[in-house]
């Protein structure tokens, strides 16, 4: 069903239409949003980019992208002959004022042919040293004056540290009030991120659990099997630190510790995320950062038979560089519920397995008292995996009934894997799909505020300027490994282990009893 918010319609502008993320994940998301009715017929897309094309050349594009990357692949004469009609492309330097002048003249055109009230969603695909130029632009423009709504959606990286990211926040907030821009952040829109709030809120087993008194500790685990492809150049300025841990880490960090919002408003859940981050202890020193924080490059290896270069020989890659590939670390979130428990969070390119999974080890029984040598107590252990696979995996202990009745139960480790991902199948919704639609029915909930990303920056800057003095912290791991061992020694010193993630057998595991529960 079209959303009732979107009756008036809304015109998409792609800037960066001709890029990587447009052809992989925007132009497969619109699509999607059609062939489920979300979006309806009163919509348009303009796509933006220097490079000339006619707007026929321009749907080729599209049409491959889906073909390519779509959830939906199957399109037929009658329905892409349709879909294709909502897209027109212009050729605009963001440079150029005069251009989007005449960007306005095609956009009344456009709304006049699909009946769309003035609804104006302005994507940002470019590097960001482009948005505030684009912001000033749309207004000089005259792209803002319109009777409906106008909102611009972001892409990261914002900014390189707390000072750049400030400067273009006030790039773009000279021109947009902060409840129109949507500053992406696609982990936000993962099906398992946003279940977290869920899981937590809506299960009388788990909330009064969730703190210091039964928690050990939680591990966030975001591993990667790919190294920086054809991304070198972005990635040796930003490295792990920059491009996973101030976003998508620290986003998953808060979502698994704050206090429930007073309601499900954006602004109240935004609200208790932003307390999180001003409560996560910040480090005071180099030697406290060296303490607390590991770095990693990878250098050759195999996987699966197959030999990978190490990060200094990708393409456009420093051979000298000291850029973190991995990153590794014991944080604080420094108020009552948490008090104590370390939160260890770890990221990396060309590492073993891909996964990202979250990791709650609950304290032990306080007697043991099924301690005897044939047992195996284990800790208990929720799992919410994000990726690739879906699902909710619970680990406990349990009477073995095949064991012999000698008077002692002997107890060994089970698990429940619920796997939602068998039962809906990878076919879910993409975080783009989802972010877009939020976008368009003007639901900010899933994406960062300014005192977000800007406190999320004040915590990184600390390890970025520690780091800055010397790279002499930098450990290497092989590609297709496991990172760094000092990785490992971080939890050994506090006498825990990373547990096992998606990709990897626990075998302390005796049965585990899977399903979609359907
Ligand atoms: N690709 C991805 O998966 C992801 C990308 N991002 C972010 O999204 C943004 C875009 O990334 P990506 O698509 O990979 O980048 P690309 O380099 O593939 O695309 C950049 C786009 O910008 C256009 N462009 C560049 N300069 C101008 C200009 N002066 N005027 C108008 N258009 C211009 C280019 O078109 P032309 O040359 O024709 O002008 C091209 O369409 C970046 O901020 C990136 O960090 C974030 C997460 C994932
Ligand atoms: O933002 C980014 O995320 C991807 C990983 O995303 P996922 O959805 O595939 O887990 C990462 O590869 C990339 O370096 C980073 O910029």
């Amino acid at each position: 069903m079209v959303n009732e918010n979107l009756n008036g319609g809304a015109v998409f502008f792609i800037f960066g239409a001709t890029g990587d993320l447009a052809k992989r994940k925007l132009f497969p998301a619109i699509f999607s949003l059609y062939r489920e009715r979300k979006i309806g017929e009163k919509f348009a897309v303009i796509g933006l980019a220097r490079r000339p094309k006619t707007n026929e050349q321009f749907r080729d594009d599209v049409y491959r992208s889906i073909q390519e990357f779509a959830r939906y692949k199957k399109i037929d004469d009658v329905e892409w002959t349709a879909f294709a009609e909502h897209f027109t492309y212009m050729s605009l330097d963001i440079n150029n004022l005069e251009g989007f002048r005449q960007l306005n003249e095609l956009t009344q055109q456009v709304e006049a042919r699909f009946n769309i009230a003035g609804n104006r969603l302005f994507y940002l695909a470019l590097a960001p040293e482009h948005f505030g130029t684009v912001a000033e632009h749309l207004k000089a423009g005259g792209l803002l004056e319109t009777d409906g709504w106008h909102r611009l959606v972001i892409e990261k990286p914002f900014g390189y540290d707390q000072h750049s990211a400030a400067v273009l926040n006030e790039e773009i907030t000279s021109v947009f009030k902060e409840d129109e821009i949507y500053r992406i952040d696609h982990y936000l829109g993962k099906e398992m991120v946003q279940n977290i709030e869920v899981l937590r809120f809506s299960n009388a087993l788990f909330e009064p659990l969730w703190n210091n008194k039964y928690i050990a500790n939680v591990q966030i685990t975001m591993s990667e099997t790919v190294g920086v492809e054809e991304r070198g150049a972005y990635y040796e300025k930003s490295g792990a630190l920059r491009d996973m841990v101030q976003n998508h880490m620290l986003q998953m960090l808060t979502m698994i510790a704050m206090e429930p919002p007073s309601r499900l408003h954006p602004e109240a859940i935004r609200d208790e995320k932003v307390k999180v981050l001003r409560s996560l202890r910040r480090f005071q020193s180099r030697e406290d950062v060296l303490k607390h924080v590991v770095r990693g490059q990878y250098t050759a290896g195999t996987k699966d038979g197959k030999a990978m270069p190490a990060y200094r020989e990708e393409p456009g890659v420093n051979p000298a560089s000291v850029t973190d590939t991995f990153f590794a670390a014991k944080l604080y979130v420094d108020n009552f519920r948490w008090a104590g428990v370390p939160f260890y969070i770890r990221t990396g390119k060309r590492l073993a397995t891909k996964s990202t999974e979250v990791v709650i080890e609950f304290k032990n029984v306080p007697e043991r008292m099924y301690f005897a040598e044939k047992n195996r107590l284990e800790p208990n252990l929720l799992v919410i995996r994000v990726n690739p696979m879906e699902g909710i995996y619970f680990k406990m202990n349990a009477k073995n009934p095949e064991s012999n009745n000698d008077g002692q139960p002997e107890v060994i480790p089970v698990a429940v894997d619920f796997c939602q991902s068998c039962r809906v199948g990878y076919n879910t919704p993409e975080a783009y799909e989802r972010l877009l639609y939020d976008a368009v029915r003007g639901d900010s909930t899933y994406f960062t505020r300014w005192d977000e990303v800007s406190l999320a920056w004040q915590f990184i800057d600390r390890i970025a300027e520690a780091w800055n003095e010397d790279s002499s912290d930098l450990t290497y791991y092989p590609a297709g490994s496991w990172g760094p061992e000092e990785s490992h020694q971080l939890l050994a010193r506090d006498g825990f282990k990373w547990w096992p993630v998606q990709g990897q057998e626990d075998d302390a595991v005796i049965w585990t009893v899977s399903g979609s529960g359907i």
